[in-house]
């Protein structure tokens, strides 16, 4: 915002009694990791959003979208931005992490929570799948974000899951790391195509898996093809730390 701006106290008030559907958070009471990324390592809080606009077969989180599987009812809650803000500043952890689900499917409400948190000195990264363009408010609060597209071989068509203009756009902020999910050394020919056609820096891959056993497997299979081409590779922390327990 320049100087000559006026500063709109009811609409920043009513913002941050905007509601947001949540799935959970975690962090404050059982600390964790930011288990993936850039980040990987450090002491992180969690924003879990509800809903995705994808369905991805291998989703880990299908309690965010799933309802052939999961109740909505009992998946989500309605929760302001300021009892977000409220929540993550009763913690000391600097990083606080929103994902999904898909997270900026709400970004319009998530301006004030990011701009509550940045305001309290958090540093704020967000897990995304990279089909929606961010809003500049939220590139202008300095966050970051974690862009994951999705290959076919992840159970998505990439017709959906890969939109080109969303993606250059993340690019284009500055702001964006892209964190590719494989499997196999035909995933990382995918990936360099995709970060050719579209431009995409950094590239981060990480193993998929949802043990340790499969991560460590993956992580061998990959290993020499990430490394030869530069790229930089990631693990799954929290699964090889809490077993992919649900809110660690
Ligand atoms: N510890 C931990 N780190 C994570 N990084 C990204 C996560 C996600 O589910 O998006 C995640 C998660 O669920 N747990
Ligand atoms: S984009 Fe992410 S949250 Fe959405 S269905 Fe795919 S893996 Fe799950
Ligand atoms: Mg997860």
């Amino acid at each position: 915002m320049t100087p000559s701006e006026p500063i709109d106290i009811n609409s920043a008030a009513s913002d941050a009694a905007l509601r947001l559907i949540v799935a959970e958070c975690f962090g404050v009471e059982v600390p964790t990791f930011q288990g993936e990324g850039p980040s990987c390592g450090h002491p992180a809080l969690f924003i879990r959003l509800s809903r995705c606009n994808l369905t991805c077969a291998k989703c880990d989180t299908k309690y965010t979208w799933d309802w052939s599987q999961f109740d909505p009812r009992k998946e989500s809650t309605k929760r302001t931005a300021a009892d977000l803000v409220a929540w993550a500043t009763s913690s000391p952890v600097e990083l606080v992490v929103i994902t999904g689900g898909e997270p900026l499917l709400q970004q319009a409400r998530l301006v004030s929570v990011v701009r509550g948190l940045i305001a309290a000195g958090k540093r704020v990264e967000f897990e995304t799948n990279g089909t929606i363009a961010p809003a500049p408010e939220l590139v202008a609060h300095g966050v970051r974000f974690n862009v994951s597209p999705k290959l076919a071989s992840f159970g998505v068509r990439e017709n959906k899951s890969i939109v080109p203009a969303a993606l250059e756009a993340f690019a284009a902020s500055g702001r964006a790391a892209f964190k590719f999910v494989a499997s196999t050394v035909a995933d990382l020919d995918r990936i360099a195509e995709l970060t050719d056609t579209h431009r995409l820096a950094p590239v981060w891959v990480m193993p998929e898996g949802t043990t340790a056993d499969a991560i460590t497997a993956t992580t061998r299979v990959l290993a020499d093809a990430v490394a030869t081409r530069h790229w930089h590779f990631t693990t799954r922390l929290h699964v090889l730390a809490f077993a992919d327990a649900r809110g660690r």
